[in-house]
């Protein structure tokens, strides 16, 4: 059985399909690149993943410790809490709140939509608030960012930004975390680093990671397995070398279009 089973997905908006009858399977542990020209559906499959927007048909499929749980019509909060978690295109951080608070915040809806609730299993969880502030460093401390802790979101470089939207994303526990183009507007140096620490994540959590990216050769580099998306269509599959040498591939992206 694999962790997440994705059948036969389609979402139109109006006459257009943006995804269009879009098959794929995740299994655990593994890092996928989701590629394609602009325009390709590839957010758009994202915020059907992730409860942003309903299916018009198909179905999405969860293995949880109840078997395979269908997630259509499930709300975000709600599939956060059952292991699925993603950053933004457009970085979106609570910009006038310290890199620790923004952390902490997301630490906090991981426990549930309740406030009740949430404050009952977060006292459980970590008994202290200094419990869960040391919890967040040491999140923080993977992407370097533990220094500038105390320091409003809207000071950061913009490659800190990215790295700070990563660590809210895995504070909440997920078990496949969805990157929507985590290294645009980072120089080289800043990507390399990046995709270490996309690589590294991956283990250290035991996580299934999916990502879409423009850079190819970040993609390439690591992702273990490629789906190419093109006007909404599934069009290839396979390793970075299968899909290199893909004629659909190469006609889709010398086409121009991105
Ligand atoms: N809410 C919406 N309403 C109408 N059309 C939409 C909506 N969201 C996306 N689309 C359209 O669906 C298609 C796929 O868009 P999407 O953003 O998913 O592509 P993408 O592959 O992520 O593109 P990019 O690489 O440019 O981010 C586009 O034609 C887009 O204009």
């Amino acid at each position: 059985m694999s962790l997440l089973e994705v059948k036969n997905l389609t979402k139109n908006f109006g006459g257009l399909a943006a995804v269009s009858n879009v098959s794929i399977h995740l299994e655990e542990n593994e890092l996928v690149g989701l590629i394609g020209p602009n325009g390709a559906g590839k957010t758009t499959f994202f915020n059907l993943l992730t409860g942003v927007y309903v299916p018009t048909e198909g179905t999405i499929e969860l293995l949880t410790d109840n078997g395979m749980t269908k997630l259509n019509n499930v709300k975000p909060d709600k599939i956060n809490e059952l292991g699925l978690a993603r950053t933004f295109q457009n970085i979106r951080l609570f910009k006038d709140q310290t890199v620790i608070e923004n952390v902490m915040v997301a630490m906090h809806r991981e426990q549930g939509n309740s406030v009740f609730s949430s404050i009952l299993r977060l006292a459980a969880h970590y008994r202290t608030n200094a419990e869960m502030r040391a919890k967040a460093l040491e999140l923080l401390k993977i992407f370097n960012l533990d220094g500038i802790a105390d320091e409003k979101a809207r000071n950061l470089s913009y490659g800190q930004q990215r790295r700070l939207e990563i660590v809210r994303a895995l504070a909440t526990q997920p078990k496949i975390l969805f990157l929507d183009e985590p290294a645009a507007g980072m120089n080289p140096a800043e990507t390399a680093e990046l995709t270490d620490l996309i690589a590294q994540i991956r283990e250290q959590f035991d996580l299934t990671i999916v990502l879409i990216e423009h850079d190819m050769s970040l993609v390439m580099q690591i992702c273990q397995r490629i789906y190419v998306l093109e006007y909404g269509r599934l069009i290839a599959q396979g390793t970075a070398e299968e899909v290199k040498q893909n004629p659909d591939v190469i006609r889709a992206y010398l086409g121009g279009v991105d």
